[in-house]
């Protein structure tokens, strides 16, 4: 049986009951960590955490070992229970649902195991769910690479007076994510979107368009590690929230539509100036 089971957002603490059962009986873990990242994931012994809670080895399988090699995973759980985990829930990326219908095409019995993923965990703003229009990705822009296609989404969200999720990109070298992890070999380390550079790309390619869309005083929010301890989130201008330092990823945005008053109710908790209380209080509770 193939087991895809979410981890949540924060820490390790954050499987839920079954999914840590299900891994406890598993003969192989797997857990993949490109399209997400644990509050713990870059420490040198992020794994082995995972391991003591587990009592299993746990494999790192990258981006390659996923979606070429995917055959050594299917092929083990025809025979055995394998366990697959994925940061968040594991339909919060799309890249997995290859996975479940190559598993079914092949008779495996598949149980996915959800959990929070941050395209929920953002309510956490106040913005509600069913105001939201197409959610977008952020690609990080090269000299010659600068890929715009978010820009024509984001323009009929806005229209429509919808808020735009803006997913920021990730970069992970392969071998890097193992060697951070592991603490073993040295390799360029994965870059991972902020915020202020989200913005900035949002503008510049806003610049070069004849439509206006957005401006630096278009209202967002923007979040940094939601379901950590230290999450943060803010509401501002894309200006205010320039020049904010959100500290370690992962990151993402929020570009608000139209408001309901409910809704600004509660962004007025994490407005520019308001948020250093509002995680003391998120502490406390
Ligand atoms: C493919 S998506 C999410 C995948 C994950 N399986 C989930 O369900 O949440 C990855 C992107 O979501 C955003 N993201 C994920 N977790 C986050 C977190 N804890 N805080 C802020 N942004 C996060 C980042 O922009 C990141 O690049």
């Amino acid at each position: 049986m193939l087991f895809i089971v979410g981890l949540g957002l924060g820490d390790e603490r954050d499987i839920t009951l079954r999914g840590l059962e299900a891994v406890k009986q598993c003969d192989k873990v797997y857990i993949e960590a490109y399209t997400s990242l644990l509050s713990f994931g870059i420490s040198s012994d992020g794994l082995s955490t995972l391991e003591k809670l587990y009592g299993r080895p746990v494999i790192l399988a990258d981006r390659e070992m996923v979606e070429e090699k995917a055959d050594e995973i299917l092929s083990a759980a025809r025979v055995s229970d394998v366990a697959f985990l994925v940061v968040g829930d594991p339909f919060g990326a799309t890249t997995h649902t290859d996975l479940v219908v190559r598993a079914k095409k092949l008779g495996i019995v598949v149980k996915v195991i959800h959990n929070a993923s941050v395209m929920n965990a953002i309510g956490i703003c106040g913005l509600q769910l069913y105001r939201y229009g197409e959610t977008v990705s952020i690609p990080f822009f090269t000299e010659t690479w600068r890929p715009d296609s978010f820009y024509e989404k984001i323009q009929s969200n806005r229209n429509l007076g919808l808020h735009t999720l803006c997913l920021l990109d990730i970069r992970v070298k392969e071998p890097s994510l193992e060697s951070l992890c592991r603490g073993k070999k040295q390799y360029e380390p994965p870059r991972y979107m902020s915020i202020n550079t989200a913005i900035e790309q949002l503008l510049e390619v806003e610049q070069a368009k004849v439509d206006s869309v957005y401006n630096e005083d278009t209202e967002c929010v923007g979040f940094a590690r939601i379901g950590s301890e230290d999450q943060i989130v803010v509401a501002g201008t894309m200006k205010q929230l320039q020049s904010i330092d959100f500290g370690a990823p992962l990151h993402c945005l929020v570009i608000t539509g139209n408001t309901h008053p409910l809704e600004e109710e509660m962004l007025d908790f994490y407005r520019v100036g308001k948020e250093n209380l509002e995680q003391v209080d998120d502490r406390a509770s």
